[in-house]
């Protein structure tokens, strides 16, 4: 392996801007381009430590740096690691890396970085992945979910599930392959106890993906309902500020207008559409059209009815708009005398809230229900978490095979087919931590990254 080398901070103005090196080469590129005081050299330092010098190529003098070096393997990439940090200016950053490349080093690819500490075994592909995560991460649940994985959570599960499987699958094959032999009898009860078991963790491990997307990605949620029922005012006040036009004119919102907030640990990602009723203005009839688009797009609708007033064939048709959608009947204008039959919403809606809109009564509810609806309130964020379809699609494949297995042994088929069911159930988790991964897996987890990381 050649040694690498890319800016590792964001390319932009900041406190400190740091390139990083990678390989066996690290600290004598270092040396050829930074001087240290007291005329010391980077590949006379001890493993994380770092010293003060000053960086420089063949046209002068750079910077003022700071070098930290990790010894290989104790790395993040498992081989010999130089940091170099200046002061964090695009240009002096990139004036630096190229002195780096001056004096031997080769820009890094994407991912480059840990793609190293992946083929030096330093992290599977879901620890892999979840650095990934990490950056990514823009909440408090999702950062946390993407550390546990980094911490190998996943990665002991789908270890843990293989390497049962793979003690099973060894015995039978034993079994057939050596009848002669002392071996021990195959128990069909024992097998199959201990494969229903390992379908049940799989089936498990399968069942946290939707929340976990949750988590990343946040929830799209419309908010519909006929005109004037106070919609944009909702808008504003989930968005904080003055987002959508708000009048007493019925008609007043015609275009969806798009925000993304965060309602406690949730992102949600919201959008205002226009009063849904019948019209013979062709803009507002439009409006309409993108609204009732939106509300089947959803993944969340929130229903604005008018509590203080009764419910017409606007509402009517609402509700029925909203029959197939992941559904909450919000009850607005609660500061006002009640009007609206609440028998029908209770008939035609599992979540109701209500609540006032202009004075923000209500909306803790709100936020609660969501919660309760999406599960948010029982995800732990520590245990194994599948976090993308790569990984969703490698449970999957495990979960069928195992469960196939499973059911060929109750129904008596040749121990043979059974075999071969736990041997593609442990390829499948194989895939999935990399341990056998084809490249083009490899490929594709490391081309989600950035030069640098
Ligand atoms: N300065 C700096 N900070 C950073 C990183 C980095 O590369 N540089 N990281 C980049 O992602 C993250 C930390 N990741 C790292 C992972 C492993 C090792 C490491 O040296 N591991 C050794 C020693 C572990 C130990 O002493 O227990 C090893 O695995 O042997 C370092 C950083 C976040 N912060
Ligand atoms: N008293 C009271 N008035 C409200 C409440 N919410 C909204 N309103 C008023 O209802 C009127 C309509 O509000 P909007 O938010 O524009 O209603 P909308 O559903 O977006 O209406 P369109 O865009 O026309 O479909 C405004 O005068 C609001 O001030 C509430 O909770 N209580
Ligand atoms: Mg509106």
């Amino acid at each position: 392996m050649d040694t690498i080398a890319a800016v590792a901070t964001p390319l932009g103005t900041g406190g400190i801007g740091v390139v990083r090196l990678s390989g066996p080469e690290a600290a004598a590129v270092a040396d050829r381009v930074v001087r240290l005081a007291g005329g010391k050299t980077v590949a006379g330092m001890k493993g994380y430590t770092c010293a003060y010098g000053r960086a420089g190529d063949a046209d002068g003098e750079i910077d003022e740096a700071v070098v930290t070096l990790f010894r290989a393997p104790r790395s993040f990439t498992g081989e010999e690691v130089v940091e170099i940090a200046v002061h964090g200016g695009v240009y002096l950053v990139n004036r630096l890396l190229r002195a780096c490349v001056a004096a031997g080093a080769r820009p890094a690819l994407a991912g480059e970085f840990t793609r190293r500490a992946f083929l030096n075994g330093k992290l599977d592909l879901t620890q892999a992945e979840a650095v990934a995560d990490l950056i990514s991460a823009e909440g408090r649940q999702a950062a946390r979910a993407a550390l546990s994985a980094r911490d190998g959570a996943l990665y002991r599960r789908a270890e843990a599930a293989a390497d049962a499987l793979t003690g099973y699958a060894a015995h039978l094959a034993a079994w057939i392959d050596y009848p002669e032999e002392e071996i021990a009898e195959v128990d069909p009860a024992k097998l199959g106890g201990g494969l229903r078991r390992c379908e049940g963790d799989l089936a498990g491990l399968l069942g946290t993906y939707d929340t976990g997307r949750i988590i990343r990605e946040g929830i799209s949620a419309a908010i519909v309902g006929r005109p004037n029922v106070g919609k944009s005012t909702l808008m504003n006040l989930l968005a904080g500020h003055a987002r959508s036009i708000v009048t007493d004119i019925a008609g007043t919102t015609r275009d969806i207008v798009s925000d993304t907030i965060r309602l406690g640990e949730i992102v949600l990602h919201l959008s205002d559409t226009a009063g849904i009723r019948g019209t013979d203005d062709p803009v507002e009839r439009a409006g309409v059209d993108l609204a009732v688009g939106e509300l089947a797009r959803a993944q969340l609708v929130l229903a604005v009815f008018d509590g203080s007033d009764a419910l017409d064939e606007n509402d009517l048709r609402v509700i029925r708009c909203c029959k197939d959608a992941v559904c909450i009947a919000l009850v607005n204008k609660n500061d006002l005398p009640q009007r609206l039959d609440m028998e029908v919403i209770r008939e035609n809606f599992a979540h109701i809230v209500t609540l006032s809109a202009k004075s923000a009564e209500g909306a803790d509810a709100l936020k609660k229900k969501i919660e309760e609806l999406f599960l948010l309130e029982r995800f732990d964020p520590s245990a194994a978490v599948v976090a993308n379809e790569r990984q969703r699609a490698a449970v999957a494949d495990a979960l069928a095979e195992v469960r196939e297995a499973a059911d060929a042994l109750e129904a008596g088929v040749s121990y043979d087919a059974v075999c071969v069911c736990i041997e593609r159930a442990v390829d499948a988790l194989l895939t999935l931590t990399g341990r056998r991964a084809t490249q083009e897996v490899v490929d594709q987890v490391f081309s989600r990254f950035c030069v640098g990381k």
